[in-house]
């Protein structure tokens, strides 16, 4: 018997002498051939995940990753990776080099282990690879439902890690750095028409549970808010709490600063699903009145002596309609005025700006929210002389909360 050992032992460290000596080409090729072999000796099955196929990103090594971390705080483990960074809004669990986890679906164990090494060659790089491990007669179930199972729910937990972003254009091109934006405004903090924010709320709720009824009816899944008033009056703050709300990255664009058509269709191309495209100041980024002349002319507009800009009415429209139509999904756009008189009626139709917000100077009811939020006081003996003289005084929510207007 100790011969037997002794033999199986001196396999082992032959092996792996070998092993330590072979290019990484030949050793690949020997484990995957040893592995051939003895599947036929075992009733477990094992599929690999890396994390890179042919140079491109391997969805499922990613989504395994992230449907795995997500389950890593709950289970027994002795090492885990514990990482947060500015990019994700929660902690982010990963499993260490060598260690294995099992998951539990529909019943049935599922062993995950995560390898990684170093390539050889010139440019060494680190490669990861995840292997899941199953009895042979759940193949049927890990391909058909487990897999797919994996992939929606990393989707999931992507959107909920998200951070909004804050993307602003330059020279054409969307800033490849955008800003991470911790904007505190929300629904809860912004002081507005109590029935208009939940109007607002339940469209905004409605648009993002409608993907399915848009395919179906043949409608692109987008929604247009135009946001009007007083300078103030909270539109960029709402523009935030909508943001925050559904977590969605804002992309800002200064029409005025296009150089053209073309770039604004390959601008608005380049954008991200599920994202805010916000026109602030509409009607002063592009003069819009020389449709009523018949002949449409690229607008021509002077930018400090020295370039101009050349986005025309109907480029716009075919914008709003036909390129935002067909790039992507889930997109919001919100354009912001403080005339909205000065806008083109062919831009307020429905299916292009949905809703039109009008966002006012301060009402009672919007003072004593933010009286409630900055001063923590629901009344004064004052509230009441405040509530007749604001009909008079036109003050703008930023005002009372301390920052002039621009009036
Ligand atoms: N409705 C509001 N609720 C809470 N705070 C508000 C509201 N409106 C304005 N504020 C406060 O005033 C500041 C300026 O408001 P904001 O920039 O949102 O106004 P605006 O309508 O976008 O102004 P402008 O037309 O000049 O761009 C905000 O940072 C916020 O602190």
């Amino acid at each position: 018997m100790n011969s037997l050992w002794a033999f199986l032992a001196s396999i082992a460290l032959i092996r792996t002498t070998i092993y330590s000596y072979l290019p990484e080409r030949l050793r690949l090729y020997i484990s995957s051939r040893f592995e051939e072999w003895t599947s036929r000796f075992t009733s477990e099955e094992t599929m690999v995940f890396k994390d890179y196929q042919s140079s491109k990103m391997n969805q499922l090594f990613q989504a395994a990753n992230l449907y795995l971390g997500e389950s890593l705080p709950t289970i027994s483990i002795p090492r885990v990776t514990v990482e947060k960074t500015e990019s994700v809004r929660n902690l982010t669990f990963s499993m260490e080099k060598n260690t294995e986890m099992i998951d539990v679906f529909e019943s049935v164990p599922m062993k995950w282990r995560y390898f990684s090494d170093y390539s050889q060659g010139m440019h060494k790089h680190e490669i990861r690879w995840y292997e899941l491990s199953f009895h042979k007669q759940y193949k049927g179930l890990v391909t058909k439902s487990y897999l797919p199972y994996i992939l929606e729910r990393a989707d999931k937990i992507k959107e909920r890690n998200r951070v909004v972003q804050l993307h602003t254009a330059a020279h054409d091109f969307w800033t490849p750095k955008p800003v991470i934006i911790q904007h505190p405004m929300t629904f809860e903090t912004l002081a507005m028409n109590g029935n208009l924010k939940k109007e607002l709320l339940e469209d905004l709720d409605r648009f993002m549970n409608s993907k399915e009824y848009y395919q179906r009816i043949g409608k692109v899944w987008k929604r247009g808010y135009l946001l009007y008033g007083p300078p103030g009056t909270g539109k960029s703050s709402l523009i935030a709490a909508m943001a925050n709300h559904l977590n969605f990255d804002i992309y800002n664009l200064n029409l005025s600063s296009v150089s053209s058509d073309l770039v604004l269709q390959n601008l608005l191309l380049s954008m991200a699903n599920r994202s805010i495209l916000v026109i602030e100041d509409i009607d002063c980024s592009i003069k819009l009145q020389n449709r009523e002349s018949g002949i449409e002319q690229p607008i021509k507009y002077h930018q400090q002596n020295k370039s101009f800009s050349q986005v025309t009415l109907s480029g716009l429209l075919n914008f709003f309609d036909g390129i935002l139509s067909c790039c992507g999904e889930g997109k919001i756009l919100v354009a912001t005025t403080n005339y909205k008189d000065r806008i083109d009626p062919a831009l307020l139709r429905a299916g292009r700006m949905d809703m039109h917000i009008h966002l006012t100077h301060c009402t009672f009811s919007a003072f004593k929210q933010l009286a409630l939020k900055y001063l923590e006081i629901s009344d004064h003996n004052l509230f009441h002389h405040i509530e007749k003289l604001l009909p008079e005084v036109k003050v703008s929510p930023a005002e009372v909360a301390g920052e002039p207007g621009e009036d």
